[in-house]
Formats: structure tokens, sequence, C-alpha cells
């Protein structure tokens, strides 16, 4: 059995409290995107794990797919399985790929297994492997707070613009952007500010990891001026970054950044 976990942006992102757990209370809304890796299962004599294209740091047992596998195992009497995974969803990029990778492995096992499990005993399994993971279950556009692992449904279609995210030749780690940034509770919150028109969003949505990861990595906050001046209505960092990603009426000419950035239109 063969998925195509895809890729997610973060549109504003309030980092609102840190927690007694060490992690932080956030609230930020999820939206999905069409960057897909490949992820394949098959039944075999022992547990296996190969990719392709992208490198993926660690080894096998860091892979979230091993660690969901492992996690599903200590509850359903599963046999060996190989795992291929094809990474084309860039890495360290802010866009939840490896996260991505998990929830589609679990969704992935319950369906080939027929595990039974519902949409919420998916999501708890999810939550376990990383806090981006759980949204990737149900992969529709969301409100998302708590340590962003829980979720209020929205209406937000952007089917209508051109999506464009550039991933500039930057690694940003997310303990060290959580590390970067001052908590502080908000003044409206973006459940209400995600109802305004698009070309409103620059005015009153922002991401609070940029300010510190941009004084770090001037490149990255060259792109979002970039898109900017090439027409973007709105133009953001993705999570803790480094892509950055643009929402334009219609396809931009963005051939200037692609010689030292990667590029995807129409996303
Ligand atoms: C930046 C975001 O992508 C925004 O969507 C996510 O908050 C990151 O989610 P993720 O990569 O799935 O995060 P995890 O793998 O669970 O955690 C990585 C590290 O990020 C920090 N972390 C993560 C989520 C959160 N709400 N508070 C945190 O402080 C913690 O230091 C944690 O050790
Ligand atoms: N299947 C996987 N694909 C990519 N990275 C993985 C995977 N499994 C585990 N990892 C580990 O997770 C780290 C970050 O992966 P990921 O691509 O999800 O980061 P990200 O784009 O910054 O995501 P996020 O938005 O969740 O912060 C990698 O450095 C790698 O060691």
């Amino acid at each position: 059995m063969i998925l195509f976990p895809n890729a997610k942006i973060n549109i504003g992102l309030n980092i609102t409290e840190r927690r007694p757990d060490g992690y932080h209370n956030l609230e930020t809304i999820f939206y999905p995107i069409k960057i897909n890796d490949a992820l394949e299962v098959v039944e075999s004599d022992e547990l296996t794990f190969t990719s392709s294209g992208l490198d993926i740091p660690g080894d096998m047992e860091d892979n979230l797919c091993v660690k969901g596998y492992h996690l599903l195992k200590k509850d359903f009497d599963l046999p060996p399985v190989a795992i291929h995974l094809h990474k084309h969803i860039p890495i360290g990029a802010g866009l939840g790929g490896g996260s991505s990778d998990a929830a589609f492995f679990i969704k992935l096992m319950n369906q080939k297994f027929e595990l039974g499990l519902s949409i919420e005993q998916q999501q708890n399994y999810a939550r376990i492997l990383g806090a981006d993971c759980a949204f990737f279950i149900e992969n529709k556009p969301v409100f998302a707070f708590e340590k962003g692992d829980e979720f209020e449904s929205i209406k937000l279609d952007l089917s209508a613009y051109h999506i464009v995210l550039v991933m500039p030749p930057v690694h940003v780690s997310t303990g060290e952007a959580y590390r970067g940034v001052q908590p502080a509770p908000v003044k409206e919150s973006l459940y209400d500010l995600i109802t305004e028109p698009v070309a409103n969003w620059r005015k009153h949505i922002k991401n609070d990891f940029e300010a510190n990861i941009f004084k770090n990595h001037v490149t990255i906050r060259g792109v979002k001026a970039a898109l900017y001046e090439a027409g973007a209505l709105y133009a953001a960092m993705s999570g803790s970054g480094a892509s950055v990603f643009g929402i334009f009426e219609q396809q931009p000419d963005l051939s200037h950044l692609e010689a030292d950035n990667e590029v995807f239109y129409g996303v």
C-alpha cells in the first residue's frame, strides 16, 4: 500500500505561554499544501526502513515512521513490514514533513491491517510522536491551539490563489526557534483574524518565530521581502522556518530566486 504524505504551512503563529513540561502553548492556522513524499509499506520477514530522494538525518530507529511502527506494535499484533519512504518535502523547513510521514504511517497501518482505529484514536497515537503529527490525520485547514495538537475546524479555501513556497539553503532547528521567543498572550485570536480577506492579513497576522530567526538568518528575511516585492498579498515564514511562503493572485516570476533557493510554484 502506498500513500502520499503532504506538507503544511502555518498561517500565523502566536506563542502564548511556556508550559511546565518545557513545551509551549501556541495558536496557529495549519493549511495543507501540495508538496508530497511517497510512503510504501509491504509485509516482510523483518522490519526494514529504506529511503530515496532527499537524505534524512539520523538512522532507521530515529525515523518517525519506524517510531510509529513500534508505538502501534505495543497495542497490536502486527507482522514485520518493509517501509520505503521517498523523501521530497524539504527537511527542517517548518513544513512538518517528518510529522506528516508519521501520521500517514498510522493511517496506512490502520487501513492495511484493519486496526479499526477512529480518527481520535489515530490522533492520540500521532500526538505521542510529535506536536505537529496529529494535524495530518484529518489533514484539513484548522485553528490549532495548546501544543499545536488540539483543533477547531475552520472554513479556509485558498484554491483561487497561487501559493509559492521558497526554501532557502538554511536549516533551523525547532528547539532553537522556540528558545528565541518570549511568549506573550494574544490581543486578538487568529481564529477571528483568519476570517479577514487575505489582503488584510499582512497588517494583523504574524509568526512569532520570525523576529529572532530573521536576526540570525538574514537570507530568510530577504526571501520574505522578495515575495512582497513580487506582489504577494501575504508572505510569511512557515512554522519554525526556514521555508517562506507567499500567497499571490497570479503566478509570480521568481526566477531571480531560483539560483539560490528551491522554489515550488502552485502548492
Ligand atoms: C513549529 C511547529 O512546526 C509549528 O507548527 C511545531 O510547533 C513543531 O512541532 P514538532 O516539530 O512536531 O515538535 P516536536 O517534535 O513535538 O518538538 C520539537 C521541540 O520543539 C519544542 N516545542 C514544540 C512544540 C511546542 N508546542 N512547544 C515547544 O516548545 C520543544 O522544544 C520540542 O522539544
Ligand atoms: N520521516 C522523516 N522525514 C524527515 N525527517 C525526519 C523523519 N523522521 C524523523 N525525522 C527527523 O526530524 C527532523 C525534522 O524533520 P521535519 O522535516 O519534520 O522538520 P520540519 O520541517 O522543521 O518540521 P516541523 O514543522 O514539524 O518543525 C529531521 O532532522 C530528522 O532527524
